[in-house]
């Protein structure tokens, strides 16, 4: 089966969505909220995977910092996940778009039946012109919050399952970074961008370093796992800032932004 040529999967991380002192970035929000309701009204079909609910949920609770302890962290992402669809619901509605929370579970892909019946319901709410936002669900579930072996990994993962899943063209990984470099750019300043991806090997693995922010949990490596995942379905896959969502634009066109893994034709 094919893929959906107007379908797009965009994932924002933790970075973008929160500033340096760990609050809300609503001007972040609002961005995103804008250009994802307008690539919708020029007929695209959109779906959300938002990081977010455990650095919203700390700063919402007058934590210091990202609590340790697992249930504190589930904790926090309880509230979070309530503070950031909020806002989403918020912002995209002055867009006049209806969104959809869908939180998800490694448990939740390994069923056939259950996973029919999440096709099912993004199919349904597509179909209504519903964007619907995705997170892990972490109160319940720990895999991606702690555990080293694990399915989603991150929502990097979890991103690159959900395009798989609906089977989207595209997806977009919207990072605090303009792209894959051959080097991490905070540690190596003249690192530089590399903006085409055929094959992800080891060679490519090796350039990857770990998170950038206190706020961001993955780093690159993540993103070359959902990458290799999602480009094995045929699913061209995007990083890209998310300081700058309007370069959405030009990828939806198939234009250049950031670094591109090439889907591989099978
Ligand atoms: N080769 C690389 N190219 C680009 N960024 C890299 C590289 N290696 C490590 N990084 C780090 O990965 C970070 C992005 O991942 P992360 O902090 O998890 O953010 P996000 O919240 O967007 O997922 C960058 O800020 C950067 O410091
Ligand atoms: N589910 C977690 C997201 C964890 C995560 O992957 O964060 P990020 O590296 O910022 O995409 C949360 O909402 O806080």
């Amino acid at each position: 089966m094919g893929l959906y040529q107007n379908r797009i999967v965009v994932k924002v991380g933790t970075s973008t969505l929160t500033n340096e002192m760990g609050k809300s970035d609503l001007r972040s929000f609002d961005r995103l909220a804008c250009v994802l309701s307008d690539i919708q009204n020029m007929g695209y079909e959109v779906i959300l995977v938002s990081s977010g609910a455990i650095a919203v949920g700390t700063n919402k609770l007058n934590m210091k910092e990202r609590p340790s302890s697992m249930r504190m962290k589930q904790a926090a992402a309880a509230v979070g996940q309530c503070s950031i669809m909020y806002l989403y619901d918020k912002f995209f509605n002055d867009y006049d778009k209806t969104i959809a929370q869908i939180l998800l579970n490694a448990e939740d892909m390994e069923q056939e039946e259950k996973k029919e019946n999440l096709t099912n319901t993004f199919n349904a709410l597509l179909e209504m012109n519903i964007i619907p936002i995705v997170n892990e669900n972490d109160s319940v579930s720990y895999t991606e919050i702690e555990s080293e072996d694990r399915l989603f990994g991150d929502n990097d993962m979890l991103s690159a399952v959900v395009a798989v899943l609906c089977r989207a063209k595209r997806l977009v990984i919207l990072s605090d970074i303009n792209g894959l470099y051959d080097a991490d750019p905070r540690l190596h300043p003249n690192a530089k961008l590399i903006s085409r991806i055929e094959q992800i090997d080891e060679t490519i693995y090796s350039l990857a370093g770990g998170a950038g922010s206190r706020r961001g949990t993955g780093g690159m490596k993540t993103k070359l796992r959902a990458a290799q995942l999602a480009t094995a379905q045929g699913i061209d896959t995007i990083i890209t800032n998310g300081k700058a969502p309007e370069s959405l634009y030009e990828i939806i066109k198939g234009g250049q932004s950031g670094t591109l893994f090439a889907g591989k034709i099978s």
